[in-house]
This record gives structure tokens, C-alpha cells and sequence, in this order.
């Protein structure tokens, strides 16, 4: 364990950037290897990621700061390679559990796998997952020093991948989340609504946990507002052990550099009709480009179902020029088989072109992605507190004029039981579609850099997106929060 930071040692060179308080790490902390395992091409392959510079830095700040906020580009190498570091460092010592929160399920299962394989350890054991209806980690039950009646639960898992909404539910149990010594919020740029509960709630155990390290990091993030959201708003003074305990004020810490080349290209001219437009686009690559998969990005269901059959049907029509296109849809209603049907290897002289919403958005490698297709639009959740107030008054009143009504009959007649007719019960107004909205919008620039961080994965690559260049700068620099509190 020689090649990280370690208190009590020299620490890594970092500066202070001149905005304030924002770490920047000025050269590269270390050239030494990771880790004792004997997995040569692969711990090669670890030490090329951008993020591998940074390995000295990052540690010393998990260390030495209760909340570190880490921006990388797509494929620096953040989501597989930081747990690793940690567990390198002894952060899973003791039956101590690194967590790593992924927004969406395929995401947690594709990570997990990878940096099982990059362990060179069977997934389930010492790396594993949970999402909903599957926990695939492993914790035993022993009996307790203390009280040989007693048993206590034994993880023998030491880094375990999850969703946000899973590990909002395991508090639950164990609210203060005691097993878990890290816990990485990723992708954190998302804002969905369990993201955010998810960053409230960690804040708090943090006062309550100041042994709990948190790393928030995307590649998209609103770094100094997240920092600011972390900042502690009192600095408590004089407590035993105070000199042992983490800085409060988060640390932010900027990891340059990317993986292959991303060549972008915009529409010329604005698209009416953009599930028409991806599909010729789909159509001249595979005509035009050297071999190669394809990842589209589309808004939903009806849109991908649409593409899939006009790509189905070009290729039955066109005969040898579209033959060859393997056209496989992505979206949350398929099934698990379905789904993971895009991560089978594509036959030689084949294309495989993946039709996706934003499931395949963030943290997903598919290797032989090369060519990315961004219609520019998704389907995009938004709480709407304003129609929430609306609805719960308009209930409000129904109800207590239907409670009027029934009280009426009962005073009345002094008939207390008595069923109230039927054309007194008033019904609620149908609250979803007016309190949960889901409309297709265009994306935010972080969502495009997202779409084209899909390629330049494990090779160079191109991405084609369907808006022209003055359609992209007016996009929002970031998306919205799915729960907006301003
Ligand atoms: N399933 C996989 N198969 C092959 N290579 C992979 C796989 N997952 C990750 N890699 C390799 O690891 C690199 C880093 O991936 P990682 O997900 O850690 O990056 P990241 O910085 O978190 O990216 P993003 O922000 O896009 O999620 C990839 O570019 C790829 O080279």
C-alpha cells in the first residue's frame, strides 16, 4: 500500500485556483503503479484513464475533507476507477462497504461487472450490485464477540454498485447507512428527484457520521453550487477530537483529460422531423462509414419502436445496402433479456445500431460503439409544485363539500349511519399527468456532451447531432432538477 497518500506523509502538489477555495490539482501526482494485482494488460489499461494521474490527490482528499465534488470528463475514468482506489486505500477494511450510486439499473449492472473484470473477482463477492428486485452482494451472518446468542451481518462485499433510489430505501433500515464508509453520489448532474432527496439525506448523516466520506462527481456538474450545497453553516468549534475530524468545506477537484477523439457534427439546417432524420443519418454511415456500431439517442418508446421498424424496413427493401444493420431498441419498459441484448458482441461484418432513450446516457460503455446520433431531444420529467398546490386545494374543496354533504344528511335526518347517495360522492380530480409532467424538450449541453461521451470509449469516434450549430448554443448549459426548489 505504498503508492497513495497517506496522512503523515508528503502530501500531493495541489494549488488553489484564484475564483476561491477550489482545488486544482497543478501536476501529475504520481507515476507509480496502483496496485499488487497481476492483471497486466488490464492494470495497463487502468493506468491510461485520464483520472489514474489524479489517484495521489483523490485520496487525500477523501481523506482530508467529509465532501469531495469531482468533475471529469467522460472517460476519465471516475466511475470505475475511484472505488478501486479507495479499496486500495483500506476504505473497505473491516467490513467497511464503499457504495457508488448510479441514476439508472443498466448502469449499476454494466459498471459493476466491468470493475469486477477489472478485479479479476467473481461479481457478487467482493464487487457487487443491488437494484431493485436483485441484490447480487454478498453478507453472511456471524456471531457477535460480545453475546455468542447474537448475530451481526458480515459483508464480505467491499465495493457495491447501486441505484440512488435503492440505497434511499436501505436508510430505511439502517438510516444512518453505518456499513458504508464512502459513498460516491454519481452522475450526480442528473438532479432527478431521488438524487437530490439522496444528497439532502447524506448531508444530514454527515453531521451525525463525520467518519462518512461523500464524493459527488459527473462530468456535467455544477460544481460550486453542489460545493456550496456541502458547505457545513457552522463551523463547531472545540470538540474532542476536533484536529482528527475532516474539513467540512467540500474540496473540488477537476480531473483533465478524455479518452479517443470525438469528431461532432452538427445538421445543417434545423429538422422538422428528427426520427426521420436519424434513420437516414443511420442509413448513409452505414453506407459511408467504415465499420462500426451505432448508439442513437431518441426521446421514448414510440419514437425508437418507429425507428426500428423504418430501419427493419429499409433494409428488407434495400437488399444487400442495409443488409448487415443489427437494429436493437433500449428503453426501461424492455425486459432484462432485452436489454442486455446490446451488450452482445456485434458478428464480424455486421452493425449493430442500439436505438435508445437516455438510459444509455451516462456511465455506459458498449465497446463497439463509434458512431453516436443525438436527435437533440429527450423525454424529460418536471415536478410542478404549482399544479401540486392546485390539485390538493381543488381536492380540498371537493372534499369538504362532500363532507358538508354528508354531514348535512346526517344532521338532517339523525340518521348517523346512513350510506350518502351515490350523486353526493364528488371524485377527485386525476392528479398525475397535472403534477408529474413528462414532455419531450430539447436536451442541455451537458446532456450532449453526455450522448457523445458514448463514443471515443475504447476508440476514436464521431458524433452526428441533429441540431444545427446555432440551434445547440441556445440549449440550457445544464438540464433542469427534475424538483425544482427555486
Ligand atoms: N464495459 C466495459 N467494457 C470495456 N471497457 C470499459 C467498460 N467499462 C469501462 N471501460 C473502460 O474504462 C473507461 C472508463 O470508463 P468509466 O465509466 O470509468 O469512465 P467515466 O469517466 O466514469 O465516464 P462517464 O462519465 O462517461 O461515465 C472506458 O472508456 C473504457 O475504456
Amino acid at each position: 500500500m505504498s503508492h497513495f497518500w497517506k496522512p503523515g506523509t508528503e502530501k500531493p502538489r495541489m494549488v488553489d485556483d484564484e475564483e476561491g477555495g477550489v482545488l486544482f490539482l497543478s501536476t501529475a501526482a504520481s507515476s507509480s503503479s496502483s496496485s499488487g494485482f497481476g492483471y497486466g494488460s488490464m492494470e495497463k489499461q487502468r493506468q491510461r484513464l485520464p483520472v489514474y494521474k489524479y489517484r495521489t490527490a483523490i485520496l487525500y482528499l477523501v481523506e482530508t475533507h467529509a465532501t469531495s465534488v469531482i468533475v471529469g470528463e467522460t472517460v476519465s475514468g471516475k466511475t470505475t476507477q475511484i472505488p478501486q482506489y479507495l479499496k486500495e486505500a483500506g476504505w473497505a477494511d473491516g467490513g467497511r462497504v464503499i457504495a457508488c450510486t448510479q441514476p439508472r439499473r443498466l448502469a449499476v449492472q454494466s459498471v459493476a461487472a466491468r470493475v469486477a473484470e477489472e478485479m479479476g473477482v467473481k461479481l457478487g463477492e467482493e464487487v457487487g450490485y443491488t437494484i431493485r428486485f436483485e441484490d447480487l452482494t454478498n453478507t453472511f451472518l456471524v456471531m457477535t464477540a460480545e453475546n455468542f446468542h447474537g448475530l451481526a451481518a458480515q459483508n464480505t462485499t467491499m465495493i457495491k454498485f447501486l441505484t440512488d433510489g435503492v440505497l434511499l430505501r436501505e436508510m430505511m433500515d439502517d438510516p444512518l447507512l453505518t456499513k458504508y464508509s464512502v459513498i460516491m453520489v454519481d452522475e450526480a448532474h442528473e438532479r432527478s428527484i431521488s438524487t437530490d432527496i439522496l444528497l439532502g439525506l447524506l448531508k444530514k448523516i454527515q453531521r451525525r457520521r463525520p467518519e462518512l466520506r461523500l464524493i459527488i462527481s459527473s462530468a456535467t456538474i455544477e460544481a460550486k453550487s453542489m460545493s456550496a450545497f456541502f458547505q457545513a453553516s457552522k463551523r463547531r468549534r472545540g470538540l474532542e477530537g476536533e484536529e482528527l475530524r475532516p474539513r467540512m468545506e467540500p474540496a473540488i477537484l477537476s480531473v483533465e483529460g478524455r479518452g479517443f477523439n470525438v469528431q461532432i457534427h452538427f445538421a445543417e439546417e434545423p429538422v422538422s422531423d428528427y426520427v426521420q432524420g436519424v434513420v437516414s443519418t443511420v442509413l448513409s454511415i452505414h453506407n459511408q462509414e467504415p465499420m462500426g456500431d451505432i448508439l442513437v439517442f431518441l426521446t421514448g418508446q414510440d419514437d425508437i419502436d418507429t425507428a426500428v421498424k423504418l430501419l427493419n424496413e429499409e433494409a428488407q427493401s434495400n437488399g444487400k445496402k442495409s443488409s448487415g444493420l443489427i437494429v436493437l431498441p433500449l428503453y426501461s419498459g424492455l425486459s432484462r433479456a432485452e436489454q442486455e441484448l446490446i451488450f452482445t458482441p456485434t458478428p464480424r461484418g455486421k452493425r449493430k445500431v442500439v436505438i435508445s432513450t437516455n438510459i444509455a446516457e451516462t456511465s455506459l460503455t458498449l465497446e463497439g460503439i463509434v458512431y453516436v446520433v443525438d436527435s437533440g431531444f429527450s423525454k424529460q420529467r418536471f415536478y410542478n409544485p404549482n399544479q401540486f398546490q392546485a390539485w390538493t386545494k381543488e381536492c380540498c374543496i371537493r372534499l369538504m363539500s362532500s363532507v358538508k354533504l354528508s354531514l348535512f344528511i346526517k344532521d338532517d335526518d339523525f340518521v348517523p349511519y346512513r350510506p350518502v347517495p351515490p350523486e353526493y360522492f364528488v371524485p377527485v380530480p386525476e392528479p398525475i399527468s397535472d403534477i408529474e409532467n413528462l414532455v419531450v424538450a430539447p436536451i442541455s449541453k451537458a446532456s450532449a456532451r453526455q450522448r457523445a461521451g458514448r463514443a471515443g470509449r475504447v476508440r476514436p469516434g464521431k458524433c452526428y447531432r441533429y441540431l444545427s450549430s446555432r440551434q445547440y448554443f441556445t440549449l440550457l448549459c445544464f438540464s433542469f432538477a427534475e424538483f425544482p426548489t427555486q
